[in-house]
């Protein structure tokens, strides 16, 4: 069962902003997706304010990654209709961003770069602050390859953030790091969302990392929503084993 959808908590997020937020809300309304004859996702109906940081979970197979791609429009609905801001999704939107599991580097370009690539006017001062915020300020003049895993996806969201996005969609980001850089990279993202202020929908597979990061957990399963629960638990939140996140993470677990 859905639960009803309350007003974001703002009790728990930072009040100032060094950012003029863009924050964008993502309506989805009545939307399915087939690919030939088999439905992935039916009838999804779901309200995303702007600002809100939200997890997706389900098990492997279940819709998580199509349903992000039709928020950034990469791929179109069926059925029903996305909203991002005050228009209609149709195809990727200028200030969405996504980051996957690979962060997705040009290899034959430098992290500055890299970084500057969405951007045409001052890119390379939007880059530099991008990297700074990141704590890769150092590394500008690097290659790509001459990074580790974590710090490929520290400028992967740096160039992320050149563009100033409204929303930010995360496929899976950390899914290929160890425990500490997941760590590290959990505590990064948390403070640039809580800096930056965009709206965030964080697809992942650990029910843990959910409850690290969101606002709200999306369960996905049978085409459709199985379970939509905000997480009221103080950030941050870095000591997950208490009593409130162990019950909401049995709740979480018993609907995937
Ligand atoms: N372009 C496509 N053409 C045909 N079928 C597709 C396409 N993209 C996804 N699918 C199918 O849609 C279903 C959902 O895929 P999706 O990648 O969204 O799942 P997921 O929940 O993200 O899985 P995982 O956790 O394993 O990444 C799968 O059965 C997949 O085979």
């Amino acid at each position: 069962m859905s639960a009803a959808i309350s007003p974001v908590r703002t009790d728990i997020r930072e009040p100032q902003s060094k950012h003029p937020s863009k924050a964008q809300s993502i309506v989805i309304d009545g939307m399915s997706k087939s690919f030939g004859d088999r439905r992935v996702l039916s009838d999804i109906d779901l309200a995303i304010p702007a600002g809100q940081f939200v997890a997706i979970v389900g098990r492997s197979g279940c819709g998580k990654s199509t349903l992000l791609r039709l928020i950034a429009g990469l791929d179109q609905a069926t059925a029903g209709k996305i909203i991002v801001g005050d228009r209609t999704v149709e195809s990727l939107q200028p200030s969405t961003r996504l980051l996957f599991q690979d962060a997705r580097l040009l290899p034959w370009q430098r992290v500055i770069g890299n970084v500057g690539i969405a951007r045409h006017d001052g890119w390379r001062k939007a880059a530099a602050v991008a990297l700074e915020d990141v704590g890769l300020a150092d590394r500008a003049n690097d290659w790509p390859a001459v990074l580790s895993g974590g710090q490929r996806q520290r400028v992967a969201l740096a160039r992320a953030l050149v563009s100033d996005p409204g929303v930010l969609l995360l496929d899976e980001p950390f899914g290929a790091l160890d425990a500490l850089t997941r760590g590290e990279m959990h505590r990064l993202l948390e403070r640039i969302w809580q800096e930056h202020g965009f709206t965030t929908v964080l697809i992942t597979h650990d029910v843990s990392e959910a409850l690290r990061l969101a606002d709200r957990v999306i369960v996905l399963r049978d085409q459709g929503v199985a379970l939509d629960v905000q997480v009221e638990l103080p950030r941050s939140r870095r000591d997950i084993g208490d009593a409130a996140t162990m019950t909401l993470r049995s709740r979480i677990l018993a609907e995937v």
